[in-house]
């Protein structure tokens, strides 16, 4: 279960969230939805240990996440958050595997190819392993940055825009695929999102335009 609590943030002066409350239970998922500017990759970024608010708590079941030093905050995020970025983030010249073998080690988990092999495999991308990230097409590239943020076999699993350069059709297959995805992991999906075509998918819904 993820709680926040009190929650509250700006950048200098303005402030940007202000959430009292907030919990997602054990295999909710959570919608962060609102206009561009109105915090949702902030809000992301606090969940996932990445920016820690002025004020407020937020637990993963028992962890107070910024009462961990920097390290053991590492650590944790290593062992337990799964993010999907806007951005991919691969290095074209390298193969998927090597990309994926790169993440394991900067994540701090064991390198496991049996493991990479595994997550290719549920997303369709097996036959991929060996092939230039610079050879995928823009879907597949997102569906290997994807199984990079599965490798850990998340807690968490925060994706920002996952929809956001995607047809009708692959906007729908890529949620899909995220709400499987965590349910087969056991993890809670987060996503943060302006597309109007998905707000349905998901029960618990948090509006930061209505704030
Ligand atoms: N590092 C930063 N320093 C100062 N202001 C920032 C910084 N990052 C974001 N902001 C401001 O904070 C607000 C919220 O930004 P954020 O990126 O969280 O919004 P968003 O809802 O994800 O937007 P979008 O849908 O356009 O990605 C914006 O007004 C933005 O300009």
């Amino acid at each position: 279960m993820i709680t926040i609590e009190n929650l509250n943030f700006g950048y200098s002066e303005k402030r940007i969230l202000s959430i009292s409350h907030m919990e997602i239970k054990e295999k909710q998922h959570l919608m962060i939805l609102g206009k561009s500017g109105s915090g949702k990759t902030t809000l992301l970024h606090i969940l996932g240990g990445l920016l820690k608010p002025a004020q407020g708590k937020v637990l993963i079941d028992d962890t107070d996440l910024y009462q961990l030093s920097g390290s053991a905050m590492d650590k944790y995020r290593g062992q337990n958050i799964g993010l999907v970025f806007q951005k991919a983030h691969l290095i074209s010249a390298l193969t998927v595997k090597d990309n994926l073998l790169l993440a394991q080690y900067f994540s701090g988990i064991p390198q496991d190819k049996g493991r990479i092999k595994e997550v290719l495999d549920t997303l369709n991308l097996g036959e991929k392993l060996n092939s230039k990230v610079r050879q995928l097409s823009q879907g597949e590239q997102q569906r290997v940055t994807i199984a990079r943020a599965l490798l850990n076999k998340p807690r968490v699993l925060l994706a920002d825009e996952p929809t956001a350069s995607l047809d009708d059709d692959n906007a729908n297959s890529v949620i899909q695929l995220l709400k499987e995805q965590a349910e087969n992991n056991n993890a809670s999906l987060i996503i943060a999102t302006h597309d109007q075509r998905v707000k349905d998918a998901f029960d618990l819904q948090l509006n930061l335009n209505e704030q």
